[in-house]
């Protein structure tokens, strides 16, 4: 087996970004990386639409009598005194939101490789492509099983998307900004969250009850802006020297820089990007010792954002404020409220995470959304109990369960929405960083998927002691960050090993190697 060569740790690996410490590469903030950062970014755009549609389009009635009709009989045979817990727990409902999770779970691992081989600029095109097809597909549906097909091809779409844009957008940052731009990728994601709640609430109200066609198909806008926006982007010089395009690579970065001395910062992306050659099989390297700390956090961090229980909040929002009582109306205008508290909680992000640094993000993040839960909790056992059956819901309820949620999604989307990205991208060096994305959005898919496969069945078994559930995920997960992470804000990408090497936990995974890198000298 081939392992990471020594050398490998004194050379450059910062996604191409920057070498040695210290290193301060010359070139501007130009309007071409801006462009292909929002270009790019529309991949995000893609994700967020589809987590944002499928939760309006499953409570329309129109939609769960055509496909769903079991679903949607036992919904308007539920009175008031029933158990409103377990109005929408169906496996098959269910699996239409989840089917998408589980493809962009495949594709992503697929993605990897033609990353590697084709470029990012590639994988993006087959991302807008595959998300168009599944949207066009889904917008014509005349049975369940047309509506499963075009979310296989939403989740291949989302799969290459997610796997190929983050990489992307950190190896064309100009090294001051990879953190912002980062967070680029999931503000798109609220976007996409954000139109599609909005468009949700119009559609809902068409006659006819076509609406959901309406939201299902509109997918193709973001879909195909994202595919043509491709058409005027070229690869980042990583790509391309990684497929030994030396010259076109040389210019790109010019071009992307806005300088024509790139001089410094090309030798140290080629240096890189030859030592990253010499790992043949990374996904064999990745699961080295060496790397085990890395690649601990490349798995926790997407599968604790998950478990924040976030996703019960974006899918079902309106199905879950529908099953408290609150009116149709209603539970898509609070889905409404709740993603633009999403959006623009993301910026404040963009704002304080190189000023406060990843720690301090997630743990007050992680004790916001603690409050906020506890706060569900008492009121919802008061209101609904374990019957479920809550009686005439007074204002002042609805008020404070809608801002506590507004307050909760806050925490989460300036703390582990975007830093469950940006953390996992930024602690492995360039020779694995493409496996290491994959892990990343697989662990996020297999769990985004879990939590939407199984939302509505512990709706009906937990009840209020849903939130439960979720509240003392947060705490473990907080007490883990405290104790494990170490602070990654302003260490350039390629020295992050020493905060490795510093770190009480992690530090004798690091000497062994050493030991070996001296060893192999002598
Ligand atoms: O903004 C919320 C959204 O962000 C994600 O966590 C992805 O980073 C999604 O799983 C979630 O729906």
């Amino acid at each position: 087996m081939l392992s990471r060569p020594c050398e490998l740790d004194s050379m450059a690996g910062g996604g191409g970004v920057t070498s040695d410490s210290g290193k301060n590469y010359p070139g501007k903030f130009t309007s071409k990386v801006f462009f292909t950062c929002i270009v790019a970014a529309s991949g995000g755009l893609i994700f967020g639409y589809d987590l944002g549609i499928s939760g309006g389009v499953t409570s329309m009635d129109s939609f769960l009598e055509k496909f769903f009709p079991k679903v949607y009989r036992k919904e308007i045979s539920i009175k008031p005194s029933d158990d409103q817990y377990c109005k929408f727990d169906s496996q098959t409902l269910t699996l239409f939101t989840s089917s998408l999770y589980l493809a962009a779970l495949l594709s992503s691992m697929t993605a990897s490789r033609i990353t590697r081989g084709l470029g990012r600029r590639m994988t993006m095109m087959f991302g807008g492509l595959f998300f168009a097809i599944g949207a066009v597909i889904n917008g014509f549906a005349e049975n369940v099983l047309m509506l499963i097909i075009g979310r296989v091809l939403l989740g291949f779409g989302i799969g290459f998307a997610n796997q190929s844009v983050p990489i992307y957008l950190s190896e064309i940052a100009p090294f001051k900004y990879r953190g912002a731009m980062n967070i680029m990728f999931q503000l798109s994601i609220t976007i996409g969250i954000l139109i599609a709640n909005l468009l949700n609430y119009f559609t809902a109200k068409i006659e006819g009850g076509w609406g959901w066609r309406l939201s299902l198909g509109g997918a193709v806008v973001p879909g195909l802006v994202f595919f043509f926006g491709c058409f005027f982007l070229t690869d980042s010089p990583n790509s391309l020297l990684e497929r030994d395009k030396f010259e076109e690579a040389k210019v790109q970065l010019q071009k992307i820089r806005g300088i024509d001395n790139v001089e410094e910062e090309f030798n140290d992306l080629a240096k890189a990007s030859e030592a990253a050659k010499l790992v043949q099989n990374p996904w064999r390297e990745i699961l080295t010792r060496k790397y085990r700390p890395q690649l601990i956090f490349a798995v926790l961090i997407p599968l604790f954002q998950q478990l924040t229980g976030m996703n019960v909040f974006v899918f079902y929002a309106p199905v879950l404020f529908k099953s408290m009582g609150f009116g149709n109306n209603a539970s898509l205008m609070s889905a409404l409220i709740t993603s633009i508290v999403n959006f623009f909680a993301t910026l404040v992000s963009i704002a304080t995470v190189d000023k406060y640094g990843r720690r301090t993000l997630f743990l007050e993040g992680g004790l916001q959304m603690l409050l906020c839960q506890l706060v569900m909790t008492i009121s919802i056992a008061s209101k609904f109990g374990t019957s479920g059956n809550p009686g005439e819901l007074p204002l002042w309820f609805s008020m404070l369960v809608v801002i506590a949620m507004c307050i909760y999604i806050a925490g989460f989307a300036w703390s582990w929405g975007p830093l469950g990205w940006l953390v996992p991208s930024e602690i492995f060096p360039l020779e694995i960083r493409s496996a290491a994305q994959s892990i990343a959005v697989a662990v996020n898919m297999i769990f985004t998927f879990c939590i939407a496969q199984v939302f509505t069945t512990m709706l009906c078994n937990l009840k209020f002691g849903l939130f439960i559930f979720f509240a003392v995920c947060v705490v473990g997960m907080s007490i883990f960050i405290y104790k494990f992470l170490p602070e990654t804000k302003g260490v350039p990408i390629e020295e992050m090993t020493i905060v490795w090497k510093n770190h009480p936990r992690w530090s004798k995974y690091f000497v062994e190697k050493d030991l070996s890198c001296e060893m192999g000298k002598i």
